[in-house]
């Protein structure tokens, strides 16, 4: 595995036909093996965001730029080959086994169609099974799986493609609270650059390097979790009154979240 730097500048995005600018001018540079969390409230353009990065959407203006290179200068199997997404839309091939759908991920690598699993493309299939946790499940059709281990599953795949570049739409969602913590530990250790969106920001803020913070499509900050997610960014992102608190035990930094009502600010 090998990490990939990520240089976005200027980038907007409007679905056309009259419809608004949902990204607007946005700008960040990612130094390889950096884990890049995207925050901000429902609608604020974070998945947009993420299909622009993994060349699903085409820009409206600016460049995504992975080592350098321009990725729609680039064939989608390069893309493929440097990119792996796992979007928060489940998969429906309920019909493979969970061994396949890993398997799946090498599709980029391979020549042809069909093309039989070499020695090198086992291992990788099975190293990203023993970092989920599938090894057990290898056999299971994907149908008959919790919503979590679809998850884990979806991670499994991503890993096999070998990709410089993770992009990750809400990982943790549909995980109990050990498999979130697995999950984000894995990507904290991962030696890839990562890009995640996150709706849990003291998650965020624990496994992060960087956080962007958007707000209706605009970037509203960027930089060490600690700096962006100051008490009065994220109130005025999220319509609350966000207070930052020190965990005695732990001495960390805690972000509670209240309501504002009339009369009881403070
Ligand atoms: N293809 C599209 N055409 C029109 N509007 C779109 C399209 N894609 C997204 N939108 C709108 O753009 C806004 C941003 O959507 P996006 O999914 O990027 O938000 P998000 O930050 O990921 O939200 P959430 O936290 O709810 O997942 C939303 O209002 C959404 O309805």
């Amino acid at each position: 595995m090998s990490a990939a730097t990520l240089s976005v500048q200027d980038l907007s995005w409007s679905p056309g036909r009259g419809a608004g600018t949902l990204l607007r001018s946005t700008s960040f540079a990612l130094e390889a093996g950096r884990v890049l969390g995207i925050v901000g409230p429902n609608g604020a353009g974070k998945t947009t965001l993420l299909r622009l990065l993994y060349r699903f959407h085409r820009p409206t203006t600016g460049t995504v730029r992975v080592d350098g290179d321009d990725i729609w200068a680039l064939s989608a199997r390069s893309v493929a080959q440097r990119i792996a997404a796992v979007l928060q839309e489940q998969p429906s091939d309920f019909a493979l086994t969970v061994g396949e759908i890993v398997a799946l991920g090498r599709t980029p690598h391979r020549r042809g169609f069909g093309g039989s699993t070499g020695s090198h493309d086992k291992d990788v299939i099975d190293d990203a099974l023993d970092r989920l946790d599938l090894h057990g499940l290898g056999d299971r059709h994907l149908g008959t799986l919790s919503g979590g281990e679809r998850q884990r599953v979806m991670v499994a795949r991503a890993l096999a493609q070998e990709p410089q570049l993770l992009i990750l739409d809400e990982p943790t969602n549909h995980l109990d609270i050990r498999h979130q913590l697995e999950v984000l530990d894995l990507i904290r250790n991962l030696p890839l650059t990562i890009v995640t969106s996150l709706h849990d920001l003291n998650l965020a803020a624990g496994v992060c390097d960087d956080v962007l913070l958007i707000q209706s499509g605009q970037t509203a900050g960027f930089g060490p979790p600690d700096q962006v997610l100051s008490e009065a960014a994220v109130s005025d992102a999220f319509q609350v009154m966000a207070r930052r608190e020190q965990l005695s035990r732990s001495n960390t930094d805690h972000l509670t979240f209240h309501l504002q009502k009339q009369g009881t600010h403070t």
